[in-house]
């Protein structure tokens, strides 16, 4: 995609003049390397010059029930393309993985609040792909793959999104007919939430109780057709509609579905973990969590969507600060660009620091997770654990971040970040949306702090621990004493690490203590928050020590220039997060007012470098303007032709005088009350 021909404004030009690093290596280290920058610009080309798009229209403006058939159609637009596009390039299967993880970025632009369509290939294809037998998905997948059906995911229900293990939803099979009956017995059993359930898919994987042989086997997934694959209609006995307005994610149909006595087949319930044999005889799974792992994988992809949220919102908040002038620093001198304020940087460049660390991170688990996976395609479940606790832990840490820093972000547009074409409000709704779906986040730091624990007291006994948690033995090598702080990004890693083992010392001293009075469920329950601290805690101590690593990789293979800024952007990294988590520093690390003072000094130094370079990494993550959708962050920085512009196109500015002049207002002022 080019970049907009416009006149780029003189403030911006002149910032990128002074760039000293080459910023096509920094796109290319951020997408993978050249060939996937050049299909990515392909791919978003191919997609958003589509005039049957007719992305000229500002969906923003439209009703709700417009908003969604829009979104539907444009979906259309996209996936009939997509699979031109895929036919193309060869039709393979990795062709079609490619195209997928390019539309990521484009489907945002063309849908900006939602695709009608995502959970199919996401949630509800991952789902048959992983946990089928092979008769299963020689069945579904074709049909998936063409669209002959669209499916869905749904678990949640109206009383429980958290706690799956109870919900109502009951499949009972009868080995005379080898069917099960689906039901809705209670109103908090209806299905509540699933992504294009409400008038869009026809079918959805359902999680349900499964009962046979007159016992509950817990929650097994099953593949039920919903509605008539020519009318549309529901089907008899099926309940379904959407489920109203929501703070985002207008468009992407989000459901309620309630069952009475629908039959479905033997054959639909997915049989790789568990299985059920036709005389209704059910086979326990290896592990019963593997039912759980398409939260798993989505947890996973969810750490690169928060990296590029906040890639895109610190891009926006960049570029108009550098172009934006206000408040002279000086009294005599020239109104400086917003940026000179140092405040305004300490609001953009952590959060640029966090974007680049996140992806570091994203890349990493993504190979943890397909090495596990491997491990388990054996029958070698040993990690999976492991996996489920780094998974929720930086799943909650890493879009409780990309939350608050898009927030901060807004905020540091000042009154123009409050407008809708400033691109900031989807971006937000979005990454808030991340804080709640696949896993509450506190239930998510709840959960990895299980694995602390657990950790915790092996390392107490002499056992041994997995690579990521290794530094709880040398919190207790110290015996009670501090880590004394040392200065260096390996000293500021120590100071994080003391403070989530002592953190987590904390909490489990906190049970102990209790169980002697409580059962351990409520002694856990009285340590929550600091088992929560200690989580939160842990899964910065994994972002820094993976931050580490990648980052050393990553400097030996680029450029000296960029190498430079790398290592400036680490620091950045590590100096904010250890700045932020002082509190918890000081209770475990021998560290000095001196030494807080020169880390804040350090701050200093760190933002008067990165003030060259900041501009070099935004335009490297290098999203096109259609993509950015923002009057204040396009490329060319003309912010105030672009707010005018945009303002000219308010469905009210259509006409000079509006109906209700006189209708109300002219009645209301002539009557003298
Ligand atoms: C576009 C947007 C789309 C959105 C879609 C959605 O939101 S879809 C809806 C998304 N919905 C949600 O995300 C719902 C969120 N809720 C959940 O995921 C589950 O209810 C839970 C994991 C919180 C608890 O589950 P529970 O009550 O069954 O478990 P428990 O607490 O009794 O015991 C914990 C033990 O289980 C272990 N373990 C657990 N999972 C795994 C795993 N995957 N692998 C391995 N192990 C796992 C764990 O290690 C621990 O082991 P320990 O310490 O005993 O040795
Ligand atoms: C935008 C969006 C899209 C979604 N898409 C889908 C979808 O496609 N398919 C689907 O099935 N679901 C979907 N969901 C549902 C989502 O997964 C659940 O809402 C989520 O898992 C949280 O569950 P809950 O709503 O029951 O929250 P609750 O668990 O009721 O949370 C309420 C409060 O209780 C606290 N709490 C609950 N349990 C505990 C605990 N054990 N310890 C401490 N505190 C606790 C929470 O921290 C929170 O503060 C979606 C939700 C949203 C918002």
């Amino acid at each position: 995609m080019s970049k907009n021909l416009s006149i780029v404004n003189k403030d911006l030009k002149e910032e990128r003049d002074k760039i000293n690093f080459n910023v096509e290596e920094f796109t290319n280290w951020f997408y993978g390397g050249a060939e996937k920058v050049k299909e990515k610009k392909y791919i978003e080309n191919y997609f958003l010059s589509d005039k049957d798009l007719n992305l000229e229209l500002d969906t923003s403006y439209l009703s709700y029930k417009d908003k969604y058939e829009e979104a539907v159609r444009r979906s259309i637009v996209v996936y009939k393309k997509l699979y031109k596009l895929h036919n193309e390039m060869g039709g393979t299967h990795e062709d079609f993985v490619k195209i997928m993880e390019n539309l990521r970025f484009t489907m945002g632009a063309i849908n900006p609040e939602g695709n009608p369509f995502v959970l199919h290939f996401s949630m509800f294809a991952l789902t048959i792909m992983n946990m089928t037998n092979d008769e299963q998905k020689a069945e579904w997948l074709p049909r998936i793959f063409n669209c002959n059906i669209l499916g869905t995911y749904a678990q949640t229900e109206l009383g429980h999104g958290t706690y799956i293990q109870r919900l109502e939803t009951t499949a009972t099979y009868d080995p005379k007919t080898k069917e099960f009956t689906l039901n809705s017995p209670t109103l908090t059993s209806y299905k509540w939430w699933p992504g294009n359930l409400g008038h869009t898919v026809d079918h959805a994987i359902v999680m349900a109780q499964l009962y046979s042989q007159g016992k509950c086997h817990g929650i097994q997934p099953f593949i039920v057709q919903l509605r008539d694959s020519e009318t549309h209609k529901p089907l008899p006995g099926i309940d379904i509609g959407d489920i109203g307005n929501k703070v985002g994610f207008q468009t992407v149909n989000n459901g309620f579905l309630g069952f009475k006595n629908v039959k479905v087949p033997y054959k639909n319930m997915l049989m790789k973990n568990s299985k059920l044999l036709e005389d209704g005889t059910f086979i326990k799974p290896k592990n019963a969590k593997l039912n759980y792992g398409t939260m798993v994988i989505i947890r996973v992809h969810m750490i690169i969507d928060a990296a590029c949220r906040i890639a895109k919102a610190t891009t926006i908040a960049l570029r108009y600060s550098l172009v934006r002038r206000q408040s002279p620093i000086n009294p005599n001198e020239i109104e400086p660009k917003i940026i000179e304020h140092i405040t305004q940087q300490n609001k953009i460049f952590p959060g640029i620091a966090k974007a680049v660390v996140f992806k570091c991170m994203a890349d990493y688990l993504t190979k943890l997770h397909l090495s596990i996976t491997q491990e388990g395609n054996t029958g070698n479940l040993a990690r999976m654990p492991e996996l489920h606790a780094l998974s929720c832990c930086l799943k909650a840490v890493c879009t409780n971040e990309d939350a608050k820093t898009v927030e901060v972000c807004r905020l540091s547009c000042g009154g123009h970040g409050f407008l809708r074409s400033a691109g900031l409000d989807d971006v937000y709704r979005n990454s808030t949306a991340a804080q709640t779906y696949e896993g509450e986040n506190t239930v998510m730091l709840l959960q990895a702090a299980r694995f602390l624990i657990k950790s915790f007291n092996e390392a107490r006994n002499g056992g041994s621990l997995t690579e990521g948690v290794k530094y709880l033995f040398d919190f207790i090598g110290r015996n009670g004493k501090r880590e004394i702080f040392d200065n260096s990004i390996n000293g500021i890693l120590r100071a994080i690490q003391a403070a989530a083992a002592g953190r987590t010392y904390i909490a489990w001293k906190h049970i102990e203590d209790d169980k002697r009075h409580n059962s351990i469920e409520v002694a856990t329950n009285l340590a929550g928050v600091h088992l929560t601290k200690a989580a939160e805690l842990h899964g910065y101590v994994c972002l820094l020590q993976v931050g580490i690593e990648e980052i050393e990789k990553i400097i030996r293979n680029v450029s000296p220039a960029l190498g430079l800024v790398f290592k400036n952007i680490l620091e950045l990294f590590a100096v904010d997060l250890i700045l932020n988590k002082i509190g918890d520093v000081i209770q475990h690390v021998d560290i000095s007012n001196e030494d807080i003072e020169k880390l804040e000094k350090q701050m200093e130094t760190l933002f008067k470098f990165f003030r060259t370079s900041a501009i070099g990494v935004v335009d490297g993550f290098d999203f096109s303007d259609p993509i950015i959708d923002s009057t204040l962050g396009s490329y060319d920085g003309n912010v105030y032709e672009n707010l005018i512009n945009a303002a000219r196109k308010s469905p009210l500015n259509q006409e000079d005088v509006n109906r209700t002049f006189h209708l109300y207002i002219k009645p209301f002022m002539k009557s003298n009350l």
